[in-house]
């Protein structure tokens, strides 16, 4: 049974660079979309949702892009609830760049399974995908996580992006704890 005290649920959202994060984010927060392009640095938004009767207070982490290079670093890793993983349906670039992350985070947590969602972006742009549902599919399957199609300019499934990270986080919560765990990568 739930209690009256917002659950906290931190969420990390991590990807190559352009992939629409930052568009994703807006369009969640602050249902806008905008076409031109502004490198993220670091940005973090706050929303309460509520997913199967209980009201989470979401915090939204929208993270630099990253490359094969980029180190996860401990603000991506200690005390985050949950991730979404962002390609780009037009770049398989990106895509391939989902695995890396994952593998990364799951290197610097010491675990083998973390709570997240892939998510597809720009699927407006489907004229030019490099990348099939089914590879999308395949790779949800192997990291055992949720993944779904989203376009923030259409603003197509980008509520289900949060719901489908918060039953991620809670399939993978152990029962009777409300702060992050070892599992999500808690350390002191
Ligand atoms: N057509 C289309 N374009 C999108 C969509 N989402 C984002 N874009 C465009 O893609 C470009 C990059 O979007 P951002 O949201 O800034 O990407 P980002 O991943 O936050 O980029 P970084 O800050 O570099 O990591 C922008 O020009 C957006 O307008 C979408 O759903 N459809």
């Amino acid at each position: 049974m739930s209690t009256n005290a917002l659950k906290k649920r931190k969420i990390a959202v991590l990807g190559s660079r352009s992939v629409g994060k930052s568009s994703l984010v807006k369009q969640f927060i602050e249902n806008h979309f905008q076409d031109s392009y502004y490198p993220t640095i670091e940005s973090t938004f706050a929303k309460s949702v509520v997913y199967k009767g209980v009201e989470y207070d979401c915090h939204i982490i929208d993270t630099a892009g990253q490359d094969e290079y980029s180190p996860i670093n401990s603000q991506y890793a200690i005390g985050i609830h949950g991730y979404v993983l962002v390609y780009s349906i037009t770049s398989r670039n990106s895509f391939n760049m989902i695995q890396i992350v994952h593998d990364k985070i799951v290197d610097f947590c010491g675990v083998s399974k973390i709570p997240c969602v892939i998510v597809g972006s720009k699927s407006d742009l489907s004229m030019s995908r490099q990348v099939d549902s089914k590879d999308v599919e395949t790779l949800a399957k192997e990291i055992g996580c949720a993944w779904i199609e989203t376009s923030a300019k259409n603003n197509i499934n980008v509520g289900k992006v949060f719901e489908l990270c918060l039953q991620e986080i809670e399939r993978m919560q152990a029962p009777n704890q409300t702060e992050p765990q070892s599992k999500t990568c808690v350390v002191m």
